[in-house]
């Protein structure tokens, strides 16, 4: 209400101040990409609905709309785009959580033909990258290590003997991934406290350094117009825009990122992909 106070960003936010790259090369920092493996989200199966009469088209499993098969259902004419946005927005992602790496990515074969188990892979490359260890990277972080499998698995014994069995019994040795997924959530967490230490610095480092958000981010570089549509649109307006016909199933949404409600028939599916 009141603009821009100075060129700092403490009171009036990064947008409008000044880029700053604190001395280093602005780069995604190792942590980032450590805590981001945030493979869990992938579901095991989808499933699709039309957007306009909410029947239910199909459900596939994931591996039948991914890689190069990821336009088939689009270019057989079994899905519009809007039915595939409008599915999305209703299906349930994974819970990013211990034990509850999707099945297909555990046996993954990629188009340039390796063969995976993405849950063993994201422990190995923190561990040749030298990430440290879950207790010394938050002591890093200058938060509290673990004390015990216990504590660190908020009180779930039968979890915290398996972790320590795997990990002959000693804490330091938990990887940094192990450790977040274990982590109980603080409450309306969909991740681990620890993870959210480091995307709340990366979030603000990334817009910080950026000079299309920080220093450039006035009229004379986007207009008063192209400002204003920017800061007036969200991405529920985007996807109206672009496809109209979904105007009406997001009438009550206020934020598109959160889950869609259900309209009509496909509230009736029972399936778990949209009932978690
Ligand atoms: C169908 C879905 C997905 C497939 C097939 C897939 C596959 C892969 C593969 C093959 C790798 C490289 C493994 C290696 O280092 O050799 C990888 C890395 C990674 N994935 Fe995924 N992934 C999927 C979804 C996701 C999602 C949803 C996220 C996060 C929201 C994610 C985050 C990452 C990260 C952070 C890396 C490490 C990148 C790096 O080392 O620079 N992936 N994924």
């Amino acid at each position: 209400m009141i603009g821009r106070i100075g060129k700092g960003d403490i009171l009036s936010g990064i947008p409008g101040s000044i880029t700053g790259h604190d001395e280093v090369p602005f780069s995604l920092t190792e942590e980032f990409v450590s805590v981001y493996r945030m493979h869990s989200l992938i579901p095991d199966n989808i499933a699709f609905f039309d957007s306009e009469t909410s029947d239910h088209k199909k459900t596939t499993p994931i591996e039948g709309v991914v890689f190069g098969k990821a336009r088939d259902l689009l270019a057989d004419g079994t899905l519009t785009w809007s039915n595939a946005f409008y599915s999305f927005g209703i299906n349930y992602p994974g819970a990013i959580t211990i034990r509850n790496h999707p099945k297909f990515l555990r046996d993954l074969s990629t188009p340039n033909g390796r063969h995976l188990d993405i849950a063993t892979v994201d422990i190995l490359r923190d561990r040749e990258r030298g990430v440290p260890r879950y207790n010394e990277f938050r002591r890093l972080f200058h938060l509290k290590p673990a004390k015990t499998f216990s504590k660190l698995c908020g009180g779930n014994e039968a979890l915290a003997a398996d972790v320590a069995s795997v990990y002959g019994n000693d804490i330091k040795k938990i990887d940094l991934l192990v450790g977040c997924l274990c982590e109980p959530l603080p409450k309306g967490f969909g991740f681990s406290d620890t993870a959210f230490r480091v995307f709340i610095l990366m979030a603000t480092r990334r817009l910080k350094s950026d000079r299309f958000i920080a220093t450039e981010w006035k009229p004379k570089m986007y207009t008063k117009s192209g400002l204003k549509w920017i800061q007036d649109s969200t991405m529920k307006d985007v996807l109206g825009r672009h496809f109209p016909e979904l105007k009406v199933v997001l009438k009550d949404v206020k934020n598109a990122f959160a889950l869609w409600p259900k309209v009509g028939k496909a509230g009736m599916y029972n399936g778990p992909e949209t009932n978690a």
